[in-house]
């Protein structure tokens, strides 16, 4: 029986940053992971794969649709797609055994199995080699997410699928129907929209991207809808069947869709499967999720929980920043995570980016804000790119001029917005936001003027 300080259960971005973050600190740390690559979903299944299909898909409709504007000709331009899909593997690859590397030089002990809980303070591992069971003295449980199921949906790995499988299409498929406009349903809808597809998007609200402020994902749907993704809103699915030669898709109230792929994004649950959470005396709430004290504290003393399987944004960066407060909690006593401004991007083209609150929230809490808007028409740097759509909006409270939420629907929003995550976290104004000099000429200054907007005026608008 092996004994640790720290035992992490799950390697994905909350888990292994938490291991490694533990092992700087100079605990005793082991990690358990029931795969066989490290990184969790973000890595294998999630954010680097579906970002370097991304990038692929982006280069080849560029190359496709804006090269001649550019005085460039790219006539007989062609697509391999089995190489597209093994640079993205390889980029998975590169990164997940890079995880692998940073636990052996922070020599944390790795176990590759199923973990499940025996009693308090003990965990069971079972692997192809049998069981063996470890003690630690602080438990993280960081066991992510998976798929929501949709009734009626069943999906075969074959003509209806999640986004695993959207991930290694092994040809375009003729026509796509995404259940879900949500951010998965986006993004891998663009991506094979790009590489050819004809992409159904069908959507229960009668909106994309709930949770998104609703001005900037309402710009959105129209910039999606003319570069070709179909929309059906207002549409709740209830069942899809493979058939021989294509897929049908039911709707409620209107007529079944026929296509040759199904991709189901509705959504991601805790995942606690077979975790025994019972024998720790750890109950989850109505959806799934592992209650847990600001400090990540689990029912069970010594077991503290973190990421997709808590409550929040089923987000990389949060489960990471939620690793490294709970073990700094841990090791030293304090440790916060600011809840109030975590971004969200969806990789998108343009991009859309948030953080802080959306006006609709504003607006239900009673709260007086100021508005400032920029759009990226009016930017020199945008020109240049040839990305001119999209604006920055930067919500200030009415009275004290605090930044409370900015929301970017442009070219590289997604980085762009890490400035406004940096002004929220330490309180600035629209003010400070404004007189901070800002390179010219940058995609940055969009973001200036939007906060220049909110008091002084805008100068190029
Ligand atoms: C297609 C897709 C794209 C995404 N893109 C983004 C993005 O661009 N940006 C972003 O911020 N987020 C993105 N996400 C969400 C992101 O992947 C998750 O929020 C993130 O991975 C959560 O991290 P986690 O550590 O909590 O859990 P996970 O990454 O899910 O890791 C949990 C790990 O625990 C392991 N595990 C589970 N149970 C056990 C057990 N009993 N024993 C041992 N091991 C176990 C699992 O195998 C897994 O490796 C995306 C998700 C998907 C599906
Ligand atoms: N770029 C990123 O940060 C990124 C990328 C991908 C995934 N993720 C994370 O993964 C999680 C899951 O993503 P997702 O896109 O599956 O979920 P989501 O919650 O973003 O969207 C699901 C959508 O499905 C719709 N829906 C639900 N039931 C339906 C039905 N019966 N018929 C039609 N539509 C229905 C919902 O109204 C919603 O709009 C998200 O929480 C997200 O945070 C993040």
């Amino acid at each position: 029986m092996s004994n640790f300080d720290l035992l992490v259960i799950g390697a994905g971005p909350g888990g292994y940053v938490a291991a490694l973050r533990g092992a700087q600190l100079g605990l005793n740390v082991a990690c358990v992971e029931k795969e066989s690559a490290l990184g969790g979903t973000c890595l294998r299944v999630g954010c680097i794969p579906s970002k370097a299909l991304l990038e692929s898909s982006e280069l080849y409709e560029v190359a496709r649709e804006e090269f001649a504007a550019h005085g460039i000709d790219a006539d007989g331009l062609s697509l391999d797609l089995e190489k597209m899909l093994s640079r993205k593997d390889r980029v998975v690859t590169t990164l997940t055994r890079g995880i692998a590397g940073l636990f052996k030089k922070n020599k944390i002990t790795h176990f590759q199995g199923q973990a499940r809980f025996s009693g308090p303070g003990k965990v069971v591992v079972a692997s192809a080699d049998g069981e063996q069971t470890v003690e630690a003295k602080h438990i993280i449980i960081a066991t992510g997410s998976k798929v929501a199921k949709l009734p009626g949906v069943e999906p075969d790995g074959q003509r209806i699928g999640t986004s695993t499988e959207a991930l290694n299409y092994d040809k375009v498929p003729e026509h796509l129907v995404v259940i879900g406009g949500g951010v998965i349903g986006l993004e891998l809808g663009s991506v094979w929209r790009r590489l050819g597809a004809r992409v159904t998007v069908l959507e229960y609200l009668d909106r994309i991207l709930p949770g998104i402020d609703a001005e900037v994902a309402d710009a959105a749907f129209k910039v999606f809808k003319k570069q070709g993704l179909e929309f059906k809103l207002g549409c709740r699915v209830t069942g899809a069947q493979s058939k021989k030669k294509h897929a049908r898709v039911e709707i409620d109230g209107q007529d079944p869709i026929e296509c040759s792929q199904v991709l189901l994004c509705t959504g991601r649950v805790p995942m606690t499967d077979g975790l025994g959470l019972d024998t720790i005396g750890i109950a989850v709430d109505k959806r799934g999720r592992i209650p847990v004290t600001a400090g990540f504290q689990t029912a069970a003393e010594g077991v503290y929980a973190i990421g997709d399987v808590i409550e929040g944004p089923m987000l990389a960066h949060k489960a990471e920043e939620e690793g490294v407060a709970c073990v700094e909690r841990i090791a030293t006593g304090y440790g916060h995570v600011d809840y109030n401004a975590i971004p969200s991007v969806a990789y998108t083209h343009p991009e859309i980016a948030s953080v802080g609150k959306t006006e609709e929230q504003l607006k239900d809490e009673g709260i007086e804000y100021k508005t400032g808007k920029f759009a990226f028409m009016a930017n020199g740097r945008a020109k240049a790119l040839n990305q001119t759509e999209g604006f920055a909006k930067v919500l200030a409270d009415a009275k004290t001029d605090r930044i409370l939420g900015v929301h970017i629907f442009g070219a590289r929003a997604g980085d762009l917005i890490a400035e406004a995550a940096a002004a929220m976290t330490f309180h600035a104004s629209s003010e400070d936001l404004a007189r901070t000099c800002h390179a010219h000429p940058t995609l940055s200054e969009v973001l200036k003027e939007a906060a220049m907007a909110v008091t002084s005026g805008a100068i190029h608008s």
